[in-house]
């Protein structure tokens, strides 16, 4: 468990977050420009020195009223928006030079760290270049071996895509995948792209103005209604399940969430394949009875929770439960009152664009 309690007051800012963070897996830090996630990432990492609190992670204090470690002593990997890398040393000069403020007293698990980023994120074969050489995705890469070299207990990732363009996204994505399986360390990962969130994180942090606003498992938060940070047209939820039957003839594959089930398009992903879906609130219809002759695919039954502002007074936000799991709609208000939508009824859903993550 990571325990962080700050607060830092400045003029215009103020931070106050008293937060339990899982040990696990991916956090995102969500939240608009200004709303304090670097200020958090750089309190956790130990460069804000105005920050009274306290910060353990896995047992180990790093910070409290009467102690404070510094951050070169902090086991950390740091991956910055664009990796600052020494221009005279290769991309292995980099890495060794990162490594060589690892705290591991062990060499040897130091080496196969550094061997393992360097696999990890398949830059064996640019260990020899300069960083004049290397593309922007490929910098970002490096800069996230270097990080992990370190043999860090704690990955801090500080909005590592916004400096690329989409297609070195859709390049690095992969990696960062990687690294969320690969790895047992837990990463808080900063961003403010609802894209990278819903791909990458298992659990979700949203800060506005210095506050927490809402945090839990990525799921569940993202289908509160409540968020103060309006999603619009990215409003929508995950679902994880598993890659249950291939349609060859039609190129789609069906993937199995607990008792349900959703068509989506092939991507080549094998049987039994871990399978992340996400559904956009826009892309969700309601009905009383299923409808026939329908070009969607998926149609289920589904029970009316709760209903929501959106941000536009014609429309409003519909939280469903498909068996036990989160969806949410998007209707306007006129259709909400014309199915007479109301808490614990029963309706059918149609969703017309699932994206397997
Ligand atoms: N050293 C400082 N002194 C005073 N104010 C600061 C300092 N550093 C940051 N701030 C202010 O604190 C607020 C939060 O900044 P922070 O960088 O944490 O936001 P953010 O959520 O990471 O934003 P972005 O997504 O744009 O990176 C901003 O208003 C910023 O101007």
């Amino acid at each position: 468990m990571i325990y962080a309690s700050f607060r830092i007051e400045w003029p215009g800012f103020s931070l106050d977050v008293d937060e339990q963070l899982p040990a696990r897996g991916v956090t995102a830090l969500f939240g608009h420009s200004g709303s304090g996630k670097t200020t958090l990432l750089r309190c956790i990492a130990g460069l804000e020195h105005a920050a009274t609190g306290r910060l353990s992670v896995n047992g180990d204090v790093w910070q409290d009223s009467d102690s404070w470690v510094p951050t070169h002593r902090r086991p950390i990997g740091y991956v910055f928006q664009e990796a600052s890398l020494f221009a005279h040393l290769t991309v292995l000069g980099n890495l060794r030079y990162g490594q060589k403020r690892s705290r591991s007293a062990d060499r040897r698990a130091a080496q196969f760290s550094l061997e393992h980023a360097v696999e990890l994120l398949g830059i064996g074969h640019l260990l020899q270049r300069r960083p004049a050489a290397l593309s922007g995705g490929e910098r970002q890469r490096v800069g996230m071996a270097r990080a992990l070299a370190v043999t860090p207990k704690l990955l801090l990732m500080d909005e590592p895509l916004a400096a690329l363009d989409l297609a070195r996204k859709q390049e690095i994505l992969p990696y960062l995948e990687r690294l969320h399986d690969d790895l047992d360390i837990p990463v808080l990962y900063v961003s403010h792209a609802p894209d990278e969130v819903a791909r990458l994180a298992d659990h979700l942090v949203v800060m506005d103005g210095g506050r927490v606003q809402a945090s839990g498992a990525l799921n569940d938060t993202l289908a509160r209604l409540d968020l103060p940070i309006r999603l619009g047209e990215d409003a929508g939820v995950v679902l994880d399940g598993h890659v249950a039957e291939r349609d060859e003839r039609w190129h789609l594959l069906r993937v199995a969430c607990c008792n349900t089930s959703l068509w989506v398009r092939d991507t080549g992903a094998k049987l039994g394949d871990h399978a992340r879906i996400r559904i956009l609130a826009r892309d969700v219809s309601i009905a009383h009875e299923p409808k026939e002759g329908t070009s969607i695919l998926n149609t289920l039954p589904a029970q009316v929770v709760s209903l929501g502002d959106d941000a536009h007074p014609a429309l409003c936000l519909v939280r469903l439960a498909v068996d036990d799991k989160p969806v949410i709609s998007r209707v306007t208000r006129r259709s909400a009152d014309q199915l007479g939508l109301a808490p614990r009824q029963q309706v059918w859903i149609q969703i017309k664009a699932v994206a397997l993550l």
